[in-house]
């Protein structure tokens, strides 16, 4: 059984067709990506997989149940956890809270609880304490827990968005262009990163990324879109030497 399952997800914009037909597939632990040129559809298809837009037509099934049209706050519930093209930090907040916050939607106690501050509650929020200061260690980030998120350099608020979203226990993550704005270093390093991750958390990684050589280094199949329309679909080697592949990115150029 697959962990994730699109079945011909369409979505329309009046009259355009930002997707049409597209089949994902995704299993436990694998690392997949989803390529193509620019607005070529490939975070409308994030979108109506997190629940952001429903699609105006096919079914997204996670672990075989249908999750087509769920709001974005339960999809996460179910396991779903992204990242954003552009970095959605709390910039004003520090490290270590950017990460307690994304914990919050774990958690048990109810509001009374909160404001209370009953014993439970308080147990609660050690916990997720411990538990966001490990994430960051995982992350590489605990030394800079008390800095101003905004302070970090490019690579390390990448970092801090991925733990954010490890944080609400995913069991499928989603990267939107994590090696954007990287120096070539930084996005080697991404490399390691991410199959860490995979193997650490034990999670399937479908990534958007124009980086290259990030894709094609990191990721065990690749999906191609271009307008909308899978026009790929296979492992890098044959994906890098696909001529509908070269064609479409050589048209935009
Ligand atoms: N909310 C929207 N309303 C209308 N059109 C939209 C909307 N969102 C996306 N589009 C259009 O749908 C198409 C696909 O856009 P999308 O952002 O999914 O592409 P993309 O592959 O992620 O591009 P990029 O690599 O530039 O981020 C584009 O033509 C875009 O203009």
């Amino acid at each position: 059984m697959a962990l994730l399952r699109t079945d011909k997800i369409t979505m329309q914009f009046s009259g355009l067709t930002a997707v049409l037909d597209l089949n994902i597939e995704i299993n436990d632990r694998e690392i997949i990506g989803l390529i193509g040129p620019n607005g070529a559809g490939k975070t409308t298809a994030f979108n109506m997989i997190t629940g952001v837009y429903k699609p105006t037509k096919g079914q997204v099934y996670y672990n075989d149940k249908d999750v087509t049209g769920l709001k974005p706050h339960e999809i996460t519930k179910f396991g779903i956890a992204r990242t954003f093209q552009n970095i959605r930090l709390f910039k004003e907040l520090t490290v270590l809270d950017n990460v307690i916050i994304a914990n919050h939607l774990r958690l048990k106690s109810n509001l009374f609880g909160s404001v209370v501050r009953t014993p439970g509650y308080r147990k609660e929020e050690q916990q997720i304490y411990e538990k966001s200061m490990a994430l960051l260690k995982d992350v590489g980030l605990d030394d800079l827990k008390d800095e101003k998120s905004s302070n970090l350099p490019y690579g390390k608020q990448r970092r801090l968005e991925i733990a954010r979203a490890l944080a609400t226990d995913p069991k499928l993550l989603l990267l939107d262009e994590p090696a954007a704005g990287m120096n070539p270093q930084e996005s080697h390093e991404l490399m390691g990163f991410i199959r860490e991750i995979r193997d650490k958390f034990d999670i399937a990684i479908l990534m958007i990324e124009h980086h290259m050589q990030v894709v094609m280094g990191v990721c065990e199949r690749i999906y191609v879109l271009d307008y909308g329309v899978t026009i790929a679909e296979g492992l890098p080697d044959a994906i890098q030497n696909d001529p509908k592949v070269i064609e479409a990115y050589l048209g935009v150029d």
